[in-house]
C-alpha cells in the first residue's frame, strides 16, 4: 500500500489556548483542502490549549486532527499532575506522543516506561506516535542502528500485530533535536529503513508496510521535500518550525507535493 504523509507539529511547552486557536486558524485556513488528501495534518498543543483547539476543529469541520505530547501509564487515581489516555480520547485526541527524547531525558522515562504509556494510548482508541532516536555519542560509535530497533521493539512490546500497524513510528536523532543540524536524508533514511525491517522481521511484511514512519528534528519548508522523497520516510514530526503558522504551512504543502499555496 501507499503510505499517506502525516506532518504533525509538536508544539512542546509554547503557545497558550488564545495563541493555539489563532495558530490552528491560520493553517487550516491557509492550507488549500486538495492539500489534505494527500497529506494529514495534525497539531499536538499542550494539554491547557486542547479543549480549545477541539472546539475549534468541531465547531468548523476543520481537516486538521490534533493529539497531545504525552499520557500516563495508569487508568486514574492519585498520579497529581498526570493525564490519562481517557481524557484525551474524551477530547477526541487522535494522536498521542509517546518516548519524546524530552521525556526520556528530563523525566527519566525508560523503555519500559514507555511500553506502558504506548499500550494505555492503544486502549482507548488513540494512535501513539513512538519515538526513538540515539544521543550523538551513541551515533558517532556507530550504534544508531541498533539503538533505535531495540527501543522500537521494547516500545512495542505485548502489542498485538494489529495495533502494530496502527502506531506510528517517529525517528528523532537527539543530535538533531532543535540544533538546526538535520540529519541529511540518507541518515533518516537509513535508520528508518532499519526501523521498518525491524518491524517486519517481528511482525510480518505486510505490517510493516503499513506502519508510518516519520522523520523528526530541524524540520523546516526548507529541507521537508527532499526527506519526504524517501522510501521509507512517511512525514515528519516537526517542533520549531510548526509555530509558525506561515512555515508550518508550506511545510505541509511541499510534504503533499506542492505546489505552494
Ligand atoms: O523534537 C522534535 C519534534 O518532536 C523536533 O524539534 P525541532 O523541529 O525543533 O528540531
Amino acid at each position: 500500500m501507499t503510505r499517506k504523509p502525516l506532518i504533525a507539529g509538536n508544539w512542546k511547552m509554547n503557545l497558550n489556548h488564545l495563541e493555539a486557536i489563532a495558530l490552528v486558524q491560520k493553517i487550516a485556513f491557509s492550507l488549500p483542502e486538495k492539500y489534505f488528501a494527500k497529506v494529514d495534518v495534525a497539531v499536538l498543543p499542550p494539554f491547557t490549549d486542547i479543549r480549545s483547539v477541539q472546539t475549534l476543529v468541531d465547531g468548523d469541520k476543520l481537516l486538521l486532527t490534533y493529539g497531545a505530547q504525552d499520557l500516563s501509564p495508569h487508568e486514574s487515581g492519585a498520579y497529581t499532575g498526570d493525564v490519562s489516555g481517557a481524557m484525551l480520547a474524551k477530547l477526541g485526541c487522535t494522536y498521542v506522543v509517546v518516548g519524546h527524547s524530552e521525556r526520556r531525558e528530563y523525566h527519566a522515562e525508560s523503555d519500559e516506561v514507555v511500553n506502558k504509556k504506548v499500550k494505555a494510548a492503544v486502549k482507548h482508541g488513540l494512535t501513539p506516535i513512538l519515538c526513538v532516536g540515539e544521543q550523538l555519542e551513541v551515533r558517532e560509535a556507530g550504534g544508531h542502528i541498533e539503538h533505535t530497533t531495540a527501543a522500537l521493539i521494547a516500545g512495542l512490546k505485548g502489542l498485538k500485530t494489529e495495533q502494530v500497524r496502527e502506531t506510528v513510528v517517529a525517528y528523532e536523532p537527539v543530535w538533531a533535536i532543535g540544533t538546526g543540524r538535520v540529519a541529511t536524508p540518507s541518515d533518516a533514511e537509513e535508520v528508518c529503513a532499519a526501523l521498518r525491517s525491524a518491524l517486519e522481521e517481528k511482525y510480518g511484511a505486510e505490517v510493516a508496510q503499513d506502519v508510518r514512519v516519520l522523520y523528526g528534528g530541524s524540520v523546516k519548508s526548507g529541507n521537508i521535500a527532499d526527506l519526504v522523497k524517501c522510501e521509507n520516510v512517511d512525514g515528519a514530526l516537526v517542533g520549531g518550525a510548526s509555530l509558525d503558522g506561515e512555515e508550518f504551512t508550506k511545510l505541509c504543502a511541499l510534504a503533499a507535493g506542492g505546489p505552494l499555496p
